[in-house]
């Protein structure tokens, strides 16, 4: 099995990320931790929590992090995630305890306690906690066997016509992180707005007809939604479980190696991920990104996972 750290803001794509990871018989999840974004952290983690109780997830360490960026203020997603950051189904009153230690600390103590190379971190919002974790543990950066996050576009951008969300809120975060030497893999919009949860993806996952799929159901049609008038989706693309999907078989995109680094002066361009596919990826580029999805393998990857939770 894969063991995953799932750093995460749910956050609608968030909780079916988690629910893929959770449901996944090759990917044992070590721990979720939760990083402002989406909405503010209290949100998230209560977000967090709920999915838990609804999927009865239990014996695995939930522990919240960072409340805003290294830098810069808040930026919430309220017009796409709605008020409650997870606008839509009813939700579930969490009882699951938050374990006490910082996000960061659950991050380096869940790493540094595995055999090297052995533990995978997969972020799907801002990337504050992966970069405060870096610096106040250098020693994970060689131990971790690499970072798969969702964020970025090397075409594309959400936030901005160059920048997308996880990374422009917190583009200082997301710089130490693409700039330490573990292996990467940057599972971006070019990637996951071919994820589209479209009419027969949604019914297919109706028919499992459970109360974990019905929840996912009514995520999905708040998301669709909220995508529609937002952004002018006809289906919503749904971003964060694509990293954890890459996780449990790569064969599920391609990918091709290329250097990336982060603006952080540019008027326009801050936050962009910036890939510079002019030359061929020099042999020490430890960065990646995510290219072509294959989305029959990627939906049925979510349907068994839903299937096996029950
Ligand atoms: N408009 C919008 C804003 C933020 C997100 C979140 N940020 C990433 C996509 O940009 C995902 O992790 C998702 O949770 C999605 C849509
Ligand atoms: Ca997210």
């Amino acid at each position: 099995t894969k063991k995953i750290i799932l750093d995460c803001d749910p956050g609608h794509d968030d909780a079916i990320a988690m629910l893929l990871a959770y449901g996944n018989p090759d990917i044992d999840l070590l721990a979720v931790t939760t990083v402002a974004g989406n909405q503010t952290l209290e949100k998230v983690t209560r977000n967090a929590r709920a999915i838990a109780e609804m999927a009865n997830i239990r014996g695995i360490p939930f522990a919240a992090g960072s409340a805003r960026p290294l830098v810069r203020e808040v930026e919430v997603a309220p017009d796409i995630h709605g008020d409650s950051g997870l606008d839509g189904p009813e939700l579930p009153t969490p009882t699951l305890a938050l374990d006490e230690r910082h996000g960061v600390n659950l991050i380096i103590d869940t790493i540094m306690s595995h055999p090297p190379k052995t533990v995978t971190l997969v972020p799907t919002g801002a990337l504050t906690n992966i970069a405060l974790a870096a610096r106040l543990e250098p020693r994970i950066v060689e131990r971790v066997k690499e970072v798969v996050l969702m964020g970025g576009g090397y075409h594309v951008g959400n936030w901005s016509p160059v920048a997308e969300f996880n990374i422009k809120i917190d583009p200082e975060a997301a710089h130490i992180v693409f700039n330490e030497k573990w292996p990467l893999t940057m599972v971006g919009l070019d990637l996951t707005n071919q994820a589209l949860a479209t009419p027969d993806v949604v019914a297919k996952i109706a028919e499992i007809d459970t109360k974990c799929s019905k929840f996912v159901v009514e995520l999905l049609d708040f998301f669709g939604k909220m995508y529609k008038q937002a952004q002018g989706f006809d289906a919503p693309p749904v971003h964060d479980p694509c990293a954890v999907a890459y996780v449990i078989d790569p064969s599920v995109m391609t990918t091709q190696k290329v250097p990336v680094d982060i603006e952080l002066t540019g008027t326009l361009t801050l936050g962009m991920t910036v890939a510079d596919f002019r030359h061929p990826a020099p042999a020490d580029c430890h960065t990646q990104v995510a290219v072509k999805l294959d989305r029959d393998k990627f939906w049925q990857m979510v349907i068994d996972a839903l299937k096996n939770i029950g």
